[in-house]
């Protein structure tokens, strides 16, 4: 579990960045939502030690990441950065995701399997001589994943994962984030948009100016009114609640609820 106790950030030139954030995170997919300069990305940064409470402090697994370095907390807790492309520097897809496992100092058998066992877990199988940088944006996004996935981290926090993706490409990023989920690994996802939480989140943390201003399920969420927070409904949700059907996940959903609607 990872533990946020009353988290404070000011950053230099005195912009409090957080204030006062407590919140768990356990294996589950955590949307982690709100508008631009909310808090997001600083919050993200605190799980694995990127940057460390002005007040307050984080708990991951036990470890108080004011007493872990980045290197120790990246094994607990991945961090995929938004357009990871600009992360890739190696020549191939096996060497790209073999860079962290051979930092650790791990045999060339043990990263041989890592690498292998990592890009079977986001579908990448047979790429590992692809330069990445030839590859598509769903792919480049699903080879960051394996890069971090390389460290066998518990947790993963996913910084708008499908933004800027074709639907063919963000749904096969959607598949590998549901395998992890099903694999027992934490999972942040840090967005924008409103139908990833609608179709993937299980629970919701909503950052407005710092603070923390919602905590709950994927349903509660959607009965604020988001429009105060700077963010829109899903279509899908405006059209099923104007039909008076209540929280529907996908158009499959949307659909057979129609059709059950018309039947009896
Ligand atoms: N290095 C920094 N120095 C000073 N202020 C910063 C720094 N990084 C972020 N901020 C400020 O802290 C606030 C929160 O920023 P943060 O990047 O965490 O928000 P966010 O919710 O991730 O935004 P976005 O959705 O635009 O990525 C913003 O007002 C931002 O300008």
């Amino acid at each position: 579990m990872i533990e946020v106790r009353n988290l404070w950030h000011i950053y230099e030139g005195r912009k409090i960045a957080l204030r006062d954030v407590s919140l768990t995170i356990e294996n589950e997919i955590l949307a982690l939502v709100g508008p631009n300069g909310s808090g997001k990305t600083t919050l993200a940064k605190h799980l694995n030690g990127l940057l460390k409470p002005t007040k307050g402090e984080i708990i991951v697994d036990g470890i108080n990441t004011k007493e872990a370095s980045v290197a120790e907390l990246s094994r607990i807790v991945g961090y995929v950065f938004q357009n990871p492309e600009h992360m890739f520097f190696e020549e191939n897809v096996f060497k790209e995701v073999a860079f962290g496992p051979k930092n650790l100092g791990l045999s060339k058998e043990e990263i041989e399997e890592r690498v292998r066992w990592a890009l079977k877990s986001v579908n990448l199988e047979g790429y590992e001589d692809r330069s990445p940088y030839s590859l598509s944006g769903g792919e480049k996004q699903r080879l960051a994943i394996a890069c971090v996935l390389a460290m066998k981290p518990k947790y993963l926090i996913l910084d708008e994962p499908t933004t800027g993706l074709d639907e063919k490409s963000a749904e096969s990023v959607k598949e590998v984030i549901r395998k992890l989920r099903r694999e027992g690994h934490g999972i942040m996802l840090i967005t924008h948009d409103m139908e990833l939480v609608l179709e993937l989140a299980e629970r919701v943390v909503l950052l407005y100016d710092g603070t923390k201003v919602f905590d709950g399920s994927v349903d509660e969420f959607f009965r604020l009114n988001l429009r105060n927070y700077d963010l829109e409904k899903p279509e899908l949700l405006r059209i099923s609640e104007s039909l008076g059907i209540g929280l529907v996940r996908s158009v499959d959903e949307f659909v057979n609820s129609l059709l059950e609607r018309v039947r009896t």
